[in-house]
């Protein structure tokens, strides 16, 4: 079982895009992965909310709510801290503008009722404690009583260590992009990330440290 540093992590990324399989494209697999685990686990859903924070973790929520709606699902996408601010996620966010996908800020957020939650708020660039508008949007997940899934980190808790922040969300499912951190594995936060699912997202072998 291979667990990684966060920047042992931006390292393996930095690799395979070195070697080909650029930084967009993990985001395309990480949301493709992400998304195939969702309807495995939860194959009724038929509204899902993708709550999105501005960086790459936020989009690969775009990259999910993109094949969700493409599936004929009710997608809406929150926007939980304004429009996204990184290139890719940026990319994926102007594709949503072709599809039957609605787009809401945070204001609006208790109105939605969905069967399945992804949180696409924070996820290795995490530090400190939750602002207003991550707490809101936390406090949106956590008591939505839907089916919450994370994309690589459940937000508000720190990759490097599982430490969570208060208000940090509790998901039934937990989307592990190509490596375990040890947000993954700390006993403590268990009960945050709930079942971990370890996705492939195209980094070669190679990349990996002692590989
Ligand atoms: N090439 C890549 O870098 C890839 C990244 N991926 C995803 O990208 C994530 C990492 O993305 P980013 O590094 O853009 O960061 P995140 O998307 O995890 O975090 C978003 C932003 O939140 C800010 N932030 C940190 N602490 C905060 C706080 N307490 N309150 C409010 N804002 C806070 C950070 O400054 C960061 O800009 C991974 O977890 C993974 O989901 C995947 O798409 C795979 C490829
Ligand atoms: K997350």
């Amino acid at each position: 079982m291979r667990v990684v540093t966060v920047a042992q992590m931006k390292q393996i990324e930095k690799l395979a895009d070195a070697n080909g399989v650029s930084y967009y494209q993990m985001m395309e697999n990480a949301g493709t992965a992400a998304y195939r685990i969702l309807r495995q686990r939860v194959p009724h859903a038929k509204h899902i909310a993708v709550v999105a924070g501005k960086g790459n973790n936020g989009g690969d929520g775009f990259v999910m709510a993109r094949l969700a709606a493409q599936d004929g699902l009710s997608v809406t996408v929150v926007l939980a801290e304004g429009e996204p601010v990184t290139r890719d996620a940026k990319t994926n966010y102007a594709l949503l503008h072709a599809l039957p996908v609605t787009i809401q800020t945070a204001d609006t957020v208790r109105s939605i009722h969905a069967d399945v939650v992804v949180d696409a708020l924070y996820g290795t660039g995490f530090h400190g404690s939750l602002r207003p508008s991550g707490q809101k949007a936390c406090d949106f997940m956590r008591t939505s009583g839907a089916y919450v899934l994370a994309l690589d980190v459940p937000s508000g808790l720190q990759a490097d260590t599982g430490i969570a922040a208060d208000g940090a969300v509790k998901a039934q499912c937990t989307v592990a992009f190509d490596s375990f951190k040890q947000v993954h594995i700390a006993p403590a936060a268990a009960a945050f990330c709930g079942t971990v699912v370890l996705a492939d997202i195209g980094v070669p072998d190679a990349c990996h440290p002692h590989a």
